[in-house]
């Protein structure tokens, strides 16, 4: 079964996560799956926005696959499996048409680090969202913290990376992570503009942006993540995600 399907309303693409059972946790089929989307959209000039969200209530994405991403790899072995998502994560975040994610549920760790990279973010009421990157003994490990202080100000995004706090959705509009609040993804936003409108007003955006600058700190901290992987205090968190339920 497809993780990660698309699907076109009037030239908008809505990409949607599918693996409900496991919270949208991304694999490495996933970001297989979601790098080959993001070509298809980069490549098809009739595209005006990408939209992202996912099947389910319960969880728009709980962030990379813990059981593949376990605790025993290597760093060199981390940074292979992180550095994929890292380049993903880029590509959304300078593609030539506007992003959106719809955030319909739970989001953490690398959920939240998908989000972000979207150039705006729609959160439904009652969820909750978490860079809880810190409390697994990492950083974020796709270059989500980067992109966190292109969207919201230095010392907030600051703040929540080292707090790896999770924070409910009026908390993260204050934050002006999330642009809205909404209980159902409305596509308005692109549907009743034109191509050319939404092109221009995603390169105005992106001149507010060093590309470069970006892809250098995300590099950087996908670098760091993987040299935390092998960490006891790494090991020791994912190993008591596993356990929880035994407890
Ligand atoms: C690659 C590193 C990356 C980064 O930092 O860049 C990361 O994202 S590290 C991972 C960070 N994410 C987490 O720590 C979140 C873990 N998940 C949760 O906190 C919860 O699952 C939550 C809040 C998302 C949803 O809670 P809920 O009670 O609705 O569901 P369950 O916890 O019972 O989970 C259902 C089912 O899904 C499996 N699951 C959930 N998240 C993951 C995950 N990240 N990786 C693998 N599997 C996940 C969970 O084990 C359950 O499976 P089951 O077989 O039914 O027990």
């Amino acid at each position: 079964m497809e993780t990660v399907y698309v699907t076109y309303e009037e030239d908008v693409a809505v990409v949607t996560l599918n693996r409900e059972d496991k919270r949208n946790a991304v694999s490495r089929q996933m970001t297989m799956e979601l790098r080959q989307i993001t070509e298809e959209i980069k490549a098809n000039e009739q595209v005006k926005a990408l939209v992202l969200t996912s099947r389910g209530e319960r969880a728009f994405c709980s962030g990379g696959d813990l059981k593949e991403l376990h605790g025993d790899l290597s760093e060199e072995e981390a940074y292979t499996v992180l550095s994929p998502m890292k380049e993903l994560l880029y590509e959304i975040a300078t593609l030539p048409v506007p992003t959106l994610a719809y955030l319909n549920g739970e989001a953490r760790g690398g959920g939240c680090e998908l989000a972000t990279a979207c150039d705006i973010r729609i959160g439904k009421e009652g969820s909750r969202f978490g860079f809880v990157q810190g409390k697994l003994g990492i950083v974020p490990g796709w270059g989500g913290g980067a992109l966190l202080y292109e969207r919201i100000s230095p010392v907030q995004a600051f703040h929540w990376l080292t707090a790896s706090e999770v924070i409910d959705a009026e908390e993260a509009k204050q934050l002006g992570w999330l642009q809205g609040l909404a209980n159902e993804l409305d596509l308005g936003i692109f549907t009743n503009r034109s191509k050319e409108q939404l092109r221009f007003w995603k390169k105005q955006l992106m001149e507010n942006i060093d590309t470069s600058v970006l892809y250098r700190k995300m590099e950087e901290e996908t670098r760091q993540s993987a040299a935390l992987w092998p960490s006891e205090a790494h090991k020791k968190a994912v190993n008591a995600f596993f356990s929880r339920k035994n407890q």
